[in-house]
């Protein structure tokens, strides 16, 4: 039994808190790998869940943290060995079990991913559920035909750890992106990272037309609402819009249009649940082929356990710049 830190969240009677508390290794949900946490991150689901904004957890209380990468310190899974560097993404952490904000977390052996080769513990980090999340949009789109030859693809809250890792990794796999945002000051930025155009989301004149011009070959929205609704009858024929999220709102509306004449798909995108197959796939090529060449650039902060109840604030009143990494045990 090791005594550690964690950010746990809390929901009774008494309503919704969190905050930083001492607690025991073995009060940890149950599983076959301690893991010794060095990094986590914050995505826009754990600003919901740390304040209470969204009903992220599903059991009471957890530490929160979708994300987590650290080192083994004991498995009763042979497949895993003390020392080995591991991450976990979604899988449960911080809706079912306790999540990467914890020196400790202990993880159920199915979802654990060995920490490839030419990835640092940090680097996984930066890229979490938002790059995979990224990266898993792209291989759902490529495996439903989605061409560079298509047309540029369209990415919604491109200033955010999703949007940032969707340009790079998008860009990289031989796609042009658009990005669009609404913070035309960082579009020079954003053209750093591998955007050829930025759109500013005011400028976006989307006529209400349930068939318009076709501009993207593709999307990947992390918006919803009126964004998704207006970037449908724009998408060139059989072009696949990838849904991520719902900063923006989570109603949208859409004719039957752009599904029946131009053969638009709507793919969902749900990193948490990600069968086991298709993760070790997304990690291999995030390790390589896909792996983003501006991960230092995309980091644009690094916090600690006490900084989480201030960066969940400016993250849901759409204040994000990349992605913030959290350090949380010394970090490697
Ligand atoms: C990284 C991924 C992301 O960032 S995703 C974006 C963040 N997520 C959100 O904003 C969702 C927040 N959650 C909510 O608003 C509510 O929990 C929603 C989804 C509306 C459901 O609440 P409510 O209407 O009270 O229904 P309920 O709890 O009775 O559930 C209805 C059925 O849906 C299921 N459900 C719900 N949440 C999940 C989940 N996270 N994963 C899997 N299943 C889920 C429930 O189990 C229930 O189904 P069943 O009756 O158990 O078969
Ligand atoms: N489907 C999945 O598996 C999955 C995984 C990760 C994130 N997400 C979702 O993707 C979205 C982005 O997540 P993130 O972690 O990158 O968050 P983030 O806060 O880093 O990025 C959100 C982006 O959306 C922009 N934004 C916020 N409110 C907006 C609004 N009203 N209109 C237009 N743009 C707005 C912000 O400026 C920012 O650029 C969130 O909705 C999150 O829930 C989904």
């Amino acid at each position: 039994m090791t005594a550690f830190r964690a950010f746990r969240i809390h929901h009774d009677d008494a309503g919704h808190r969190a905050g930083i508390e001492r607690m025991d290794t073995a009060a940890l949900s149950p599983g076959e790998v301690l893991v010794k946490v060095a990094y986590s991150s914050v995505n826009y689901k754990d600003a919901l869940a740390g304040t209470g904004r969204g009903a992220i957890l599903r059991t009471y209380p957890l530490n929160g943290g979708i994300d987590l990468a650290g080192h083994v310190v004991a498995s009763t899974d042979p497949a895993f060995r003390e020392g080995d560097a591991v991450l976990c993404t979604g899988s449960g952490l911080s809706e079912t079990r306790d999540g990467g904000y914890g020196e400790y977390a202990r993880l159920d052996s199915r979802w654990t991913i060995p920490l490839p080769a030419s990835l640092s513990l940090r680097e996984s980090m930066i890229i979490g559920t938002a790059g995979f999340t990224a990266a898993l949009a792209l291989l759902r789109m490529q495996d439903n035909r989605q061409r560079p030859a298509l047309g540029p693809i369209a990415v919604t809250g491109a200033s955010g750890g999703v949007g940032m890792l969707a340009i790079d990794i998008f860009s990289r796999a031989g796609y042009e992106v658009h990005a669009i945002s609404g913070k035309a000051d960082h579009f020079d930025f954003l053209r750093g990272l591998g955007a050829s155009e930025c759109i500013d989301r005011r400028q976006l004149a989307f006529s209400g037309k349930p068939m318009d011009s076709a501009r993207f070959g593709g999307a990947l929205d992390n918006v919803g609402g009126a964004m998704l609704s207006g970037l449908l009858p724009l998408i060139h024929p059989y072009g696949n819009v990838a849904i991520c999220g719902n900063a923006g709102g989570v109603a949208f509306g859409s004719t039957v249009l752009p599904f029946i004449i131009r053969g638009t798909s709507l793919l969902g995108i749900a990193s948490a649940g990600t069968a086991r197959d298709l993760r070790d796939r997304i990690w291999r090529h995030l390790a390589h082929d896909w792996k983003p060449r501006y991960l230092d650039r995309i980091a644009t902060r690094e916090i600690g356990l006490d900084d989480l109840h201030g960066t969940f604030t400016r993250m849901l009143a759409g204040d994000s710049f990349g992605r913030t990494l959290v350090l949380v045990g010394g970090g490697v």
